[in-house]
């Protein structure tokens, strides 16, 4: 059996938790500490999962998933570097923070693994991309795969990708969630009902994304199919190209991905 503590069970912590339950895992092989009384009473209540201290997780787990805020770090290594022992794996989920940096304020040859992973998870259709360290070995990898297989699709890229990725589909779900909220406006606009325009755009968004997967068609042609000669959509499209909406994609999510990189670099002068 394989113990995992996730460290800090906020939004994404707290997905992974009830992904892995719903994949299969029981309650007594997760264990996580967070900082707020009640909010680790909320938590086992719901899932049936212990509290512990950072103590009790590098104690009793054999994967320890950091899930706090990357400006939050400092103190969970300071915590963690003299209770680790040898053969746990450190899997972080943290933006922006690079694998070198665990490696320099752990203990040596400590495995670990760098997971973006995106809120989806909480109904199983996570995007996970994971990177190895230098300590973390093709069985920590397959390890890390297969627990975040449970809640949905896993790719491996190389490290220095990672900061992309976040960008793309750490972030990505805040992207499709917005423009659903836009599109619902433009519904009230035209002066639907709001219940009205939710259904009519969340559904468009189901079956567009069910297209995307499963048809294997390219973005392009699916789109095409929808943009009649002369017709309505082909107008709109003109005023998304008016509007510069491909272009604010563009910087908008390299803006993300720079915002990564400082987020790791924020830690790089902090000596180990
Ligand atoms: N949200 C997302 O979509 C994604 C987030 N991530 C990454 O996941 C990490 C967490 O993000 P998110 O879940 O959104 O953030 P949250 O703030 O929701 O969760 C972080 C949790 O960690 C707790 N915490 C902070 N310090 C400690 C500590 N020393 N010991 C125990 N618990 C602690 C916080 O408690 P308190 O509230 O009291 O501070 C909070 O409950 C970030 O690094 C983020 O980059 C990655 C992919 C997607
Ligand atoms: O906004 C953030 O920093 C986190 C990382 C990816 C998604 N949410």
């Amino acid at each position: 059996m394989t113990t995992i503590a996730v460290l800090g069970a906020g939004k994404i912590g707290e997905a992974l938790l009830s992904g892995l339950l719903s994949g299969g895992r029981r309650p007594d092989e997760l264990l996580f500490t967070e900082r707020a009384p009640e909010r680790s009473a909320e938590l086992t209540k719901r899932y049936g999962i212990s509290a512990v201290t950072v103590a009790q997780a590098a104690e009793r787990a054999d994967v320890l998933v950091v899930a706090v805020k990357p400006q939050d770090i400092g103190p969970v290594l300071d915590d963690l570097a003299p209770l680790l022992h040898e053969g746990k794996l450190i899997v972080s989920l943290c933006a922006g923070l690079p694998t070198s940096l665990y490696e320099s304020r752990l203990p040596e040859g400590t495995p670990v693994v760098r997971v973006m992973p995106n809120t989806p998870m909480v109904v199983g259709e996570a995007m996970s991309a994971i990177s190895p360290g230098r300590n973390a070995t093709s069985a920590h990898l397959a390890l890390v795969e297969e627990l975040l297989a449970c809640v949905g699709t896993v790719v491996k890229v190389p490290e220095s990708q990672q900061d992309a990725v976040t960008a793309l589909s750490g972030s990505g779900p805040a992207y499709f969630f917005y423009l659903v909220e836009a599109m619902i406006d433009a519904g009230i606009l035209l002066g639907l009902p709001r219940n009205v325009s939710e259904k009519l755009i969340v559904q468009s968004a189901v079956g567009a994304a069910k297209m995307l997967a499963e048809t294997g068609e390219h973005p392009v042609t699916l789109r095409e199919a929808v943009t009649s000669p002369a017709g309505t959509t082909i107008n709109a499209i003109r005023e998304l190209e008016n509007h510069g909406v491909r272009a604010a994609l563009l910087a908008a999510i390299e803006a993300a991905r720079d915002r990564s990189v400082e987020l790791g670099r924020a830690h790089e002068d902090r000596p180990s």
